[in-house]
């Protein structure tokens, strides 16, 4: 499978939302990534339901649902109803990941899991199976913008045999510090969907940073 590019609308305008939207569906975005957060999980807060019902309102491609936030089966079946085509819940957040997974399943999107950088792969040994994707952490989550971490590279060789290991279709998606100078060696490590925010919308040119991405 090519890689697919997942850009984070956390590092979008949101005063101009709807125009970046627009931007992402005429650019070679595979996915529009929409980052999640409580302040509870994570010390930040990013932004809810209503923008990402906003989102899905302009939005020509799937949503990336990324759940930074604490115990969130409390809320699958509200992100699914505000356009979720994928919901991503962490690891480290959910006391029962398994009825989590079903619950993502049952409310009719795609199920994810994503790790810490200090979070063991194997821990997904028993889940792998059925799940549609491992977000490996490349940063510590909370945050736009920060350095990403060089031991993610063994982490997605690792999470590539687990996933065969358990005849698992499950995809490797890598998320922070994501950019053209490491894009290439990630997708040759094994990595199907990158996620970039601050890459992407920092520079001058969005479209042209993810047309770089995609030709890693
Ligand atoms: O989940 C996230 C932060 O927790 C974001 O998706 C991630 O940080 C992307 O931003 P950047 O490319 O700027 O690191
Ligand atoms: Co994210």
């Amino acid at each position: 499978m090519n890689h697919l590019i997942a850009p984070s609308v956390l590092s979008a305008d949101f005063a101009n939302l709807q125009r970046d939207v627009e931007m992402l569906n005429n650019s070679q975005a595979d996915w529009l990534h929409v980052d999640v957060m409580d302040g509870l999980f994570v010390p930040n807060i990013s932004f809810g339901f209503p923008v990402v019902k906003a989102i899905k309102q302009h939005a020509e491609k799937p949503l990336d649902v990324h759940l930074m936030i604490a115990d969130p089966d409390r809320y699958i079946k509200d992100f699914a109803a505000a356009g979720a085509d994928g919901i991503t819940v962490h690891y480290e957040a959910c006391t029962h990941l398994h009825r989590t997974v079903q619950a993502i399943k049952d409310a009719g999107c795609k199920a994810g899991v994503a790790i810490n950088p200090a979070t063991n792969v194997q821990l997904l040994k028993d889940i792998i199976a059925d799940i549609d994707l491992v977000l490996i952490m490349s940063v510590n989550p909370g945050f736009g913008g920060q350095k990403f971490i060089q031991n993610t590279y063994n982490k997605i060789v690792e999470a590539k045999q687990l996933i065969a290991s358990a005849q698992s279709s499950a995809v490797i998606e890598v998320d922070g510090g994501v950019d053209t100078s490491n894009a290439t060696q990630l997708v040759q490590a094994g990595a199907n969907v990158l996620v970039a925010g601050s890459s992407i919308f920092s520079g001058g040119d969005p479209s042209s940073a993810i047309s770089g991405l995609k030709n890693a």
